[in-house]
């Protein structure tokens, strides 16, 4: 089944039995700063792309590594859940399964004005066809032999009058033996390693993995399968010239067994060598650059780093709202603990680096945006990041966060926020956006109309689309990382208009905006303007589709109730 219910009614969009193929002008700025001069020459650029989407949904499975985690047994409960629309009371209410905090759920796109000048919104998961989390098939690896029902019942996370209707459900859902490699995560996690995979060297172990992915695949008849690393974290890892830098490398590396590769990296080479998209919801290198030329080769997907959920996801708003003001943030303290398993490991000194880093780099694009307040990266402002483990809290993470910022005339402000939430409960609902979107983008193809290698292409093997979902965003070669929130959001939202032919969000309304709005006819607004490419001249016509393959109409679309 797929959840897609919106239909878009317009000449640059064509729903197919097997595509959803949409001609889209991709509008672009293309900037050269003349230092001589000091001259910035801006020129806009238009670009006919054609997009296709295969409507078939696959038949999907999802493979946790760190399944018995505080994450893994969390997102599972919830997929099952919402998939038996479970109900449970609390002391204060009866509370129904419900996805709050998935973006694809629970969140909606404005999709334009309605004939009364309302705006219109609609699911996100209704854009297009994705996977139906009900029809996730679950799976994965865990270096602790605890079943589902009994890690849940660890983790402390879910309801205990949820977690009885559940355990039936999940007492029976065994985690594959994992990859261990002691030295690569805290000490403190040996005394949970009993369900660890034999194998006599690191390529045994890709193989087993490897197996492990065909079998799961085979066993429930799936069309497509995806890997997510929802383990501990772990210490970055060395990046050594020959080991890690080409795939080959890698490759020959992993079989004369180097000690300097993670577990992390091993199961990500097994996904790329299987086809099989790979994903780190934790902050270390798993991406070393052998890897990501692995997957370019083998032309799969891979996304990280670093669940962007709680603390860090507030401080890309707070951060970017101050900047965009005006306001010169000067330093940035935050502060939490949390007494859950991933605390217990960030306690260590070398994993609580990896997190610190995925964690500081977060304001960098923001700072560098306005050279105003901080010069030409003269400065930026005093950022610390702490953490500490105290059990007895155990998954209530408390955040606690002070910012102060410079104002005019050498005023300060002064901004306190206290967070206290699961942190499981705002992980697990990334992990299935992360999943339904990377399954979603695998199956888009895109070619530029008038070049002369006129194939469809894929999205690059970094699909650095999913930033929103990523403390750390890891991008394309020669991208830049952006960790602004709501410009990371509406890189999603644009994309699944322009999968649908619709152009980005202006909110220049200027329908409203003007002095005489009645010039703004109905049938004004439904005037198509066709940009013929060769004349350059305009040519408004009345609304009856494109006059040539260069030119592009936008013409009047009809969207219609949705079902
Ligand atoms: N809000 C959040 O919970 C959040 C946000 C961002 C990132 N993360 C990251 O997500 C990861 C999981 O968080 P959690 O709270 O579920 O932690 P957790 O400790 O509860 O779960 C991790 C699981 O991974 C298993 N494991 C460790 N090494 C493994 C290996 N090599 N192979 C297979 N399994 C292995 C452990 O046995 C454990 O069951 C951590 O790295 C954490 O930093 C969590
Ligand atoms: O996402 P966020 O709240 O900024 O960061 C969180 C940290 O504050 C927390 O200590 C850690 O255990 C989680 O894994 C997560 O990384």
């Amino acid at each position: 089944m797929t959840s897609a219910q919106l239909f878009v009614q317009s000449p640059n969009l064509r729903y197919g039995e097997k595509f959803i193929e949409s001609d889209y002008e991709y509008e672009n700025v293309r900037c050269r700063r003349d230092e001589r001069t000091n001259t910035i020459q801006v020129q806009a650029t238009r670009t006919a792309v054609t997009f296709r989407t295969q409507r078939t949904v696959p038949k999907f499975g999802l493979m946790l590594v760190g399944w018995g985690g505080n994450n893994g047994t969390t997102v599972t409960a919830a997929i099952l859940a919402n998939k038996h629309k479970l109900e449970w009371e609390t002391k204060d209410r009866v509370i129904k399964a419900n996805w709050f905090g998935s973006i694809t759920q629970s969140s909606t796109i404005l999709l334009g004005l309605d004939e009364r000048g309302k705006d219109v919104y609609v699911p996100m998961k209704d854009m297009l066809p994705m996977v139906l989390p009900d029809d996730i098939v679950l799976d994965g690896w865990d270096i602790s032999s605890m079943n589902m029902a009994d890690a849940m019942g660890q983790a402390k996370v879910i309801d205990i009058n949820l977690q009885k209707q559940l355990r039936p459900l999940m007492k029976d859902m065994q985690p594959r033996p994992a990859i261990y490699a002691p030295q690569f995560i805290a000490a403190n996690q040996s005394d949970r390693a009993d369900n660890v995979l034999r194998a006599k060297d690191k390529w045994e172990q890709v193989e087993q993995i490897r197996r492990d992915i065909r079998e799961f695949k085979s066993k429930h008849s799936l069309d497509t399968v995806l890997i997510l690393w929802t383990a501990n974290t772990e210490r970055f890892c060395e990046v050594i010239q020959g080991v890690h830098d080409t795939g080959e490398n890698l490759i020959a590396a992993i079989k004369r067994n180097e000690e300097e590769i993670s577990p992390s990296t091993l199961y990500a080479v097994a996904s790329v060598l299987e086809k099989v998209t790979y994903i780190n919801g934790s902050p270390q290198n798993t991406f070393v650059p052998g890897l990501i030329e692995l997957a370019e080769k083998n032309e799969t997907f891979i996304a990280g780093d670093d669940f962007k959920s709680g603390q860090t996801k507030f401080k890309s708003v707070l951060v970017d709202f101050l900047v965009s003001a005006g306001i010169k943030p000067c330093s940035i303290a935050s502060y939490n603990h949390l007494g859950n398993n991933d605390g217990y490991n960030l306690s260590a000194p070398e994993q609580f680096r990896s997190k610190e880093i995925s964690k500081s780099n977060v304001i960098d694009d923001m700072v560098e945006s306005n050279s105003i307040l901080y010069g030409q990266g003269l400065s930026k402002p005093d950022h610390c990041v702490v953490i500490k483990y105290l059990p007895h809290v155990g998954d209530s993470k408390r955040a606690m966060d002070e910012y102060e910022s410079e104002l005019m005339l050498g005023g300060k402000s002064t901004i306190i926020v206290h967070n206290t939430c699961e942190d499981s409960l705002l992980a697990s609902p990334l992990i299935l956006d992360l999943a339904l979107l990377a399954e979603l983008f695998s199956r888009v193809e895109f070619k530029i109309q008038g070049s002369e290698d006129s194939t469809f292409q894929t999205f690059n093997s970094v699909l650095s689309i999913l930033s929103y979902l990523c403390k750390a965003p890891l991008v394309e070669r020669g991208g830049r990382v952006v960790n602004a929130l709501f410009r990371q959001k509406a890189t999603i939202e644009n994309m699944l208009r322009a999968l649908l032919s619709l152009p980005p969000l202006n909110h220049l309304d200027l329908q409203f905006k003007c002095s005489n709005p009645t010039a703004w006819t109905e049938e004004m607004q439904q005037r198509v303007v066709v940009r013929e490419k060769p004349s350059g001249k305009d040519e408004t016509r009345t609304k009856d589709g494109p006059t040539s393959r260069g030119g592009v109409v936008f013409g009047h679309l009809t969207i219609p109730p949705l079902q």
